[in-house]
């Protein structure tokens, strides 16, 4: 992998040890400049761990990293916003002071944080509270101010750490279009998740970690075209007997069937349906969901202990 600049993050081989165990065996990531990239995985998969130090909060025991250009993370941190694992403002500033102050801390200047501030409140849908003082906030609305205060300063590079957690489905759906806001002002995204909804409708590239090791890097549809296609068939006649012609797996639920598409296609079969007197009342055919590509590379076994 180069360590090219048109990335936005790359790194080769990171490894992180706790104790005896290696929290991260050896990732390599590339994040290519202006998409959003989701790093999947179930829960300890080492998500987080490799976050950190991509950002440079933890050093790696093994392997090299770079970060919008610098091989010393911590250079560009101006650069950079981050929405960590752990929550958390000060509850007695306003909602438009604790951004502010958030963009203060990357070197934003206070008046144009506080303008910015009251801007994003509004086009968050959050105008209202931007007077209010944290405490006075849900948990999830925190959770977006806090979101807003790490992109204030109008990062090249934002990573977000389980963003989605603790938010109710309307603030899923404020986040998410959030998310690909800054996608369209040409910065790129890193989030770690374990939801596959989020990521299959937010990534433009993923990486599926597991024991702290990548098993997947690539695009969702790619993640998807691991696994074959299924098909849903209702015959018009004599639904019960069709399954002499159909794949072996076929299922028959009420006066349907659903069985694998075959690797050369469905047309062959059909003719020979049809041919055979079953005819078509209803065929669909599904492209399975980056949750079933998911447990096929994660395993089901690894998916229960993380559960
Ligand atoms: N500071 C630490 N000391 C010891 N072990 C740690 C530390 N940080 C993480 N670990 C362990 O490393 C493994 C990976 O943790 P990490 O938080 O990176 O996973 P994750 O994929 O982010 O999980 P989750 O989705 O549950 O947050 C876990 O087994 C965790 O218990």
């Amino acid at each position: 992998m180069s360590l090219s600049s048109d990335l936005a993050v790359s790194a080769t081989g990171l490894v992180k040890r706790f104790g005896d165990r290696r929290a991260v065996d050896g990732v390599s990531i590339a994040v290519p400049r202006g998409l959003i990239y989701g790093v999947l995985g179930p829960n300890g998969a080492g998500k987080t761990t490799t976050l950190r130090m991509l950002l440079g909060i933890i050093e790696p025991d093994e392997g090299e990293r770079m970060l919008l250009g610098h091989d010393a993370p911590r250079d560009a941190s101006d650069r950079v916003g981050y929405l960590p694992e752990e929550r958390g403002l000060y509850p007695n500033m306003k909602c438009r002071e604790a951004i502010a102050f958030m963009g203060a801390l990357r070197g934003l200047p206070w008046r144009v944080g506080r303008k910015r501030a009251g801007e994003l409140l509004e086009a968050a849908g959050l105008g209202h509270a931007a007077d209010d003082k944290i405490r006075k906030l849900s948990k999830g609305m925190a959770q977006l101010v806090q979101l807003l205060g790490s992109v204030v300063h109008e990062p090249e590079l934002l990573v977000l750490d389980e963003p989605f957690s603790g938010l109710d489905p309307v603030n899923q759906e404020r986040l998410e279009k959030l998310i690909r806001a800054q996608r369209d002002r040409g910065a790129t995204i890193l989030f770690s998740t374990h939801v596959m909804a989020h990521a299959e409708r937010l990534c433009d590239y993923l990486s599926i970690i597991a024991g702290g090791v990548v098993k997947f890097e690539g695009t969702v549809d790619e993640a998807r075209a691991l696994l074959p296609l299924k098909a849903h068939y209702t015959p018009h006649h004599h639904a019960e007997t069709a399954g002499a012609l159909l794949p072996p797996d076929a299922e028959r639920k009420n006066g349907s069937w659903r069985f694998t598409v075959p690797p050369e296609g469905i047309e062959a079969l059909l003719v020979r349906l049809i041919d055979a007197g079953y005819g078509i009342s209803g065929l669909s055919i599904e492209r399975p969901g980056l949750h079933d590509a998911f447990v096929k590379i994660v395993g089901a076994e690894a998916l229960e202990q993380a559960a």
